[in-house]
């Protein structure tokens, strides 16, 4: 039987959603959006009805999946509703999992001593985000918060990239000047279903499909422009000291009780796509986060998504997060201790970085190295892990060269996708409080007040669960 929905949810007083949805639970919720499970009427299809609060992440998160509709890695809009004055309702192809869910349970059958993952499963985990992320980087779209959560993960062992909240399209400078002084695009009230659509922006333009040359070509302009501006993006945030540096503006995501893996931006010190080419640095996930984005950098590319998609990689090997900061300070730190001292000697320009003189610490003098993190791997996940995790993002390998990347064409090939396991489906907010939940986060490396307890025993009782600390 379907759990009874909430009547207090404010998505039952939007007439021409319950015209066409019957909602369910809801399974989800982020810093920005609720999600709901639910069925069209008409066909019976079971969606996800995103309903997102933030006016700036609605609006990004429609644009970029309205581009990338028809990518097989990408989660698929349906359509949307958006209307004046309301919260956007985005309605998603349903997807039960998630890869952190697949990588928790792989570390609970290797705790219990049974096999993690095979290796010819990591490789189709990556074959299948490296061919999502290569998908929004030929559109040159930039995810900023690729992360385990926000790759959902069907039954059948299909990975999509989801949460296009903080996606930006990246936009020549010459480009973005010539429309500053154009009215901004509002997004046309109900959009029915995208079947058969083209690739087409809010801006109403064709989004060219690039050629794997165009592609390389334009990732290289890119790269090559990726200077540092001295301007303040950050000065009509809140949040701006004067200083517009990474400890004025990102300490304040210390103030989340979240265990590094929630995700932030701010909105305020961002126009919206068209603004003037400069982004905010307060963007992702701490843990994903890539060192010119916690060095307060306003000027980046596609470059930090393939920060992040190292730091998920070496999770899959691991089935450990890489880089479990607990601050943003102790992030960088973290950083520091494996790959060394960050300097010119590693990124020619880095001095350059809004916080780079803010932010210092002692020589390390013996790096851990990627290969100290990972000891039981082989050189050459190593040099494919290096290719993503080192300083200078310029050095970092596209999506697209790291899927020619020999790793993936030599034995154990990647298994078929039908062979991956994906565990029982995930609790939602609505089971916040399960022992599940509860035990999911005792797992996990946090600053949470019942750390000093050491472990904690969760059990289920007819009336809801209790805590024991042994
Ligand atoms: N298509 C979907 N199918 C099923 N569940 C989904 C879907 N999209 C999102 N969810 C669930 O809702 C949760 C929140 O969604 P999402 O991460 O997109 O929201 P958000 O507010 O942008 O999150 P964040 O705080 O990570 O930025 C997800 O963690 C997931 O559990």
């Amino acid at each position: 039987m379907e759990k009874q929905p909430a009547s207090s949810w404010s998505i039952h007083t939007r007439p021409e959603i319950i015209a066409k949805y019957e909602i369910f639970e809801r399974v989800g919720s982020g810093a920005y959006a609720d999600v709901y499970r639910a069925r069209r009427i008409s066909d019976g299809l079971i969606v996800a009805l995103k309903e997102i609060f933030d006016y700036q992440s609605a609006f990004r998160e429609i644009d970029a999946l309205s581009i990338l509709h028809g990518s097989p890695n990408v989660v698929v809009m349906h359509e949307y509703f958006w209307r004046e004055e309301e919260n956007a309702v985005i309605v998603l192809e349903f997807l039960r999992s998630d890869l952190a869910a697949v990588i928790r349970d792989a570390k609970r059958r290797k705790k219990k001593g049974e096999e993690g993952f095979r290796v010819g499963e990591i490789k189709r985990w990556m074959v299948q985000i490296l061919d999502g992320v290569d998908a929004c980087h030929r559109s040159l779209i930039v995810h900023r918060d690729l992360k385990p959560g926000n790759m959902l993960v069907g039954d059948d062992g299909v990975l999509k990239l989801a949460d296009f909240g903080q996606a930006r399209i990246l936009m020549e400078p010459d480009v973005v000047a010539s429309e500053e002084n154009q009215q901004e695009e509002e997004p046309p009230e109900v959009i029915p279903d995208y079947v058969n659509s083209s690739q087409k922006g809010l801006d109403g333009e064709e989004h060219e499909v690039l050629s794997k040359e165009e592609y390389f070509r334009q990732v290289e302009e890119l790269k090559a422009k990726q200077v540092v501006r001295d301007d303040n993006i950050d000065k009509d945030s809140n949040v701006y000291d004067g200083d517009a540096s990474c400890l004025a503006t990102c300490t304040v995501s210390e103030m989340d009780d979240d265990f590094g893996t929630n995700s932030f931006a701010y909105d305020a010190d961002e126009g919206l796509d068209g603004g003037e080419g400069l982004m905010t640095s307060c963007v992702g996930t701490r843990w994903f986060r890539p060192p010119e984005l916690l060095y307060g950098s306003t000027m980046y590319g596609l470059e930090i998504d393939l920060w992040s998609l190292g730091c998920v990689f070496a999770e899959l090997l691991s089935l450990e997060p890489l880089f479990p900061g607990v601050s943003d300070i102790d992030q960088i730190s973290r950083v520091t201790s494996v790959l060394g001292n960050l300097n010119e000697e590693v990124w020619a320009g880095c001095v350059d970085l809004p916080d780079y003189k803010s932010i210092s610490f002692a020589n390390v003098e013996s790096p851990l190295g990627i290969e100290g993190c990972l000891p039981n791997h082989s050189g050459d996940v190593i040099a494919l892990l290096k290719k993503l995790i080192c300083y200078d993002p310029a050095s970092r390998a596209t999506a697209m060269e790291l899927l020619n990347d020999k790793y993936f064409k030599d034995e154990p090939l990647p298994v078929p996708v039908s062979e991956l396991y994906v565990p029982p489906a995930m609790s939602g907010p609505d089971d916040e409080d399960s022992p599940r939940m509860w035990n999911d986060h005792r797992d996990m490396d946090s600053d949470s007040d019942f750390d000093g307890f050491g472990p904690v025993n969760v059990k289920p009782t007819s009336s809801g669960f209790t805590i024991e600390f042994p």
